[in-house]
């Protein structure tokens, strides 16, 4: 289980608090859904989740332990909507998802659905964006996670490669029982890939410090 529990966290002392005593859980395989307001602090939980920011109060746990905030690859990883933000534009893809660890082997052998293999010696320019974000779904995978939180991770593609991006994640998660917390506005897309839909309905302006 991947599990926040009384989380609360803030973007310094004197910020507002940007979660408060939020609870979380998604189980092996699960696929949960996270919808609310912009600013509601979804992306944020989403980092918390994925150990790139620390709660100041609670705790996040993955299958019943806090993960040690060095280890690599994490158990739990992010797949953001621009991919192109998260890779070095003067990597090929090849070298973006070698730098996983996951060996130049596990890099050909992946699945020409996920990535065609004449993508490989391109740089993240040379490609769509749709074909860039099923790369970074590969990358995230390679990790061999234990957990995904896809944020907005198809907000800024057609409804096709939407669907096509969707069908490849929710195929594979299912296979190795990762489970999946997908961020979204779309409500009604959540309503298709999720398991069940968590609404947040808590704006951030309207909160006290
Ligand atoms: N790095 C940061 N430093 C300071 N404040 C931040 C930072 N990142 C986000 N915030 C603030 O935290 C609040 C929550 O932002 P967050 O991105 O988590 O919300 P969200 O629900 O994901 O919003 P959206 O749906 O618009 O992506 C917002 O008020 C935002 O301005």
């Amino acid at each position: 289980m991947l599990q926040a529990q009384d989380v609360w966290f803030r973007y310094g002392a004197r910020r507002p608090w940007v979660l408060e005593a939020v609870d979380l859980a998604v189980a092996p395989g699960e696929v949960v859904g996270l919808c609310g307001p912009s600013g509601g602090g979804k992306s944020t939980a989403g980092r918390l989740l994925a150990g790139l920011l620390p709660p100041a109060r609670g705790r996040v746990t993955v299958d019943g332990a806090t993960p040690r905030p060095r280890r690599t690859p994490h158990p739990v990883q992010l797949v953001l909507q621009h991919p192109e933000r998260a890779m070095d534009p003067r990597w090929t893809l090849r070298q973006v998802l070698a730098a996983t660890g996951a060996g130049p082997g596990a890099v050909a052998a992946l699945d020409p659905e996920l990535v065609a293999p004449g993508w490989l010696d391109r740089y993240p320019h040379e490609i769509s964006g749709g074909e860039l974000q099923r790369v970074n779904l590969a990358r995230a995978l390679l990790a061999r996670p234990r957990y995904l939180v896809a944020d907005e991770l198809t907000a800024s593609l057609d409804a096709v490669t939407q669907a096509r991006i969707w069908h490849l994640l929710l195929d594979r998660c299912r296979a190795a029982s990762i489970g999946v917390l997908a961020i979204a506005h779309d409500r009604p897309l959540l309503e298709v890939v999720a398991d069940r839909v968590v609404d947040w309905d808590r704006p951030a302006d309207t909160r006290p410090a």
